[in-house]
């Protein structure tokens, strides 16, 4: 195990762009819904640097882009449910784990860790995608950024978890790709460690000065 798990119980991942490479659906969501309200659609490029702050945000810059100017919440909510219905439809068609996720998950649960699942994707999506890639059952929490009051950068899921599983901030770990994860991992005083191959809205994650950063999931347990 890295030295960074010395002492640690809890470790809690982050979904997109940390465990799975989602993108190419969430590009494809995003473009049917824009299509369905009649405007432009954007690359995956374009939408990869728009993920992080879960799936209304996501729409509405993916709005403010094709329109040039903030969308009115009656566009706003028509292309968010298209969005939630194209996406919903087939969230793992061309999604995949990042390599070493399935056996890092696996090896972390076997070694004693407690596990858990902290995203700003809506919740209805987390069971399925986890399932579809057989690492549900790893988890004993999972959280959207639709489950709880305030999501990532707020440290309330991050300290929801610990708490409902009497773990120790002290004693858990934050493991993610954004900026929000680190931020949110420090405001709730969990140890931050960084993958820097994710959705970042395009800048390096140095920048957010994680505790540590690693080039692969399997620096976790090497
Ligand atoms: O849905 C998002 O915006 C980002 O999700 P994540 O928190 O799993 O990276
Ligand atoms: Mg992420």
């Amino acid at each position: 195990m890295h030295t960074i798990l010395q002492g640690k119980r809890l470790i809690a991942f982050d979904l997109d762009g940390t465990l799975i490479d989602s993108v190419p659906d969430l590009a494809v969501g995003v473009q049917r819904a824009l299509q369905e309200v009649g405007l432009a659609q954007p690359s995956e490029d374009q939408v990869r640097d728009w993920v992080g702050n879960g799936a209304q945000v996501l729409v509405e810059r993916a709005l403010t882009w094709a329109l040039n100017v903030a969308p009115e919440a009656a566009l706003q909510q028509n292309a968010y449910e298209a969005f939630m219905r194209h996406y919903g439809a087939a969230p793992n068609a061309l999604t995949k784990l990042y390599p070493g996720a399935f056996e890092v998950l696996h090896a972390l649960h076997e070694a004693g860790f407690v596990l858990a699942l902290i995203t700003n994707k809506p919740e209805r999506f987390i069971a399925p995608i986890l399932s579809h890639f057989g690492v549900l059952a790893l988890f004993t929490s999972t959280v959207g950024g639709d489950s709880l009051a305030e999501k990532k950068p707020s440290p309330l899921p991050l300290l929801h978890v610990a708490h409902t599983l009497d773990i120790a901030p002290s004693a858990s770990v934050m493991v993610g790709d954004s900026r929000h994860d680190i931020a949110a991992g420090r405001a709730a005083g969990f140890t931050t460690v960084a993958l820097p191959y994710g959705y970042n809205h395009g800048d390096p994650i140095e920048q957010s000065h994680p505790d540590l950063i690693v080039a692969s999931l399997r620096e976790l347990v090497s």
